[in-house]
């Protein structure tokens, strides 16, 4: 267990946002007892333990090994199979649970966008089961690839129209939002005349008016400019629900990810929690690039 805690405590501190120093405080101990549990040198106690999963809202087993609640499953794909013209995803599986934060990786056509439409309901399997432990239409958040944004609306009439569909509006949410995502000075701005960035900015405002449990997200931060990307994903991070997201920016999936699945001629070639990367003193970049390979490139 010693391993995956070490990492777990490292990763749920960092994200967060807490020194060891105020970890330390929270729980009476010295700061160096908090670097010896990071470092893998030393355990906490039973109580320590019960207070950290209470200070990072999280079970005890997620803690230990990285591992959740069955109770906590929200989405499952059970024996997926989808051929188009040429089969495209064969007997997949994969679960979701409640704080999962999957990152969905693979070559370009390895089938990561068929297995999103999958679980949005867009595409329907040609064999197996995709079942939802929530409701679509009130627990499902998307934001796609393609921009799907009313280009002749402003920006605020958009946000506004956004949030009466989703019954979230109020007359503060509209400048509430438009301040959480530093869109202010494009308020009255037409959505077709917004750059490529800020449209993405304006996608992602739009899929978290309403919390979800499930937010799926397809290259979210691609045509985005670097302080918009760093705000793009610590906004995330302070997002409630399940995240499963196609994304290929490594360093944010070592920092924000609980687990990763890596999709690789039409299977889930491999699947595992940062958590256990981590602990084998890899990052997500080195682990991906060595599971990725063709099966000659590891000879
Ligand atoms: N509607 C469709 N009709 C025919 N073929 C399709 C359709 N959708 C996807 N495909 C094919 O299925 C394969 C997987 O496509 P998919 O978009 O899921 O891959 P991807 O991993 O998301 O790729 P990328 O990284 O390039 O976005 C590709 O060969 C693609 O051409």
């Amino acid at each position: 267990m010693k391993n995956v805690f070490k990492s777990q405590l490292s990763v749920l501190r960092q994200r967060k946002r807490i020194s060891q120093e105020v970890l330390a405080q929270k729980l009476f101990v010295s700061r160096q007892s908090v670097s010896k549990w990071e470092n893998g040198d030393a355990e906490p106690d039973i109580d320590k333990l019960i207070s950290l999963s209470d200070i990072f809202a999280v079970d005890l087993d997620f803690l230990l090994a990285g591992k959740q609640r069955t109770d906590d499953l929200i989405l499952q794909l059970q024996h997926v199979s989808k051929s188009f013209q040429k089969p495209v995803l064969k007997d997949v599986n994969l679960s979701v649970y409640g704080r999962d934060r999957i990152a969905l990786l693979g070559g370009n056509g390895s089938g990561k966008t068929t297995i999103v439409n999958l679980i949005l309901g867009l595409l329907q399997p040609d064999e197996g089961i995709v079942s939802q432990n929530f409701k679509p239409q009130e627990d499902l958040s998307v934001m796609p690839q393609e921009n799907m944004l009313i280009e002749s609306l402003r920006v605020h009439e958009h946000i506004a129209l956004s949030a009466q569909i989703k019954r979230q509006y109020s007359p503060t949410l509209v400048t509430d939002m438009l301040a959480k995502f530093k869109l202010q000075q494009q308020s009255k701005t037409l959505v077709s005349q917004l750059s490529g960035g800020q449209k993405r900015r304006l996608s992602l405002l739009i899929s978290l008016i309403r919390p979800s449990k499930l937010l799926v997200l397809d290259e979210p931060t691609v045509g985005m400019d670097l302080e918009s990307i760093d705000f793009f994903w610590d906004y995330l991070d302070h997002v409630g629900g399940s995240v499963v997201t196609i994304t290929h920016d490594f360093n944010q999936i070592d920092k924000y990810f609980t687990s990763v699945v890596l999709l690789k001629d039409g299977v889930i070639a491999a699947k595992e929690s940062v958590a256990t990367i981590h602990s084998k003193n890899q990052t997500i970049e080195q682990w991906y690039r060595i599971a990725n390979k063709t099966g000659s490139e590891k000879q």
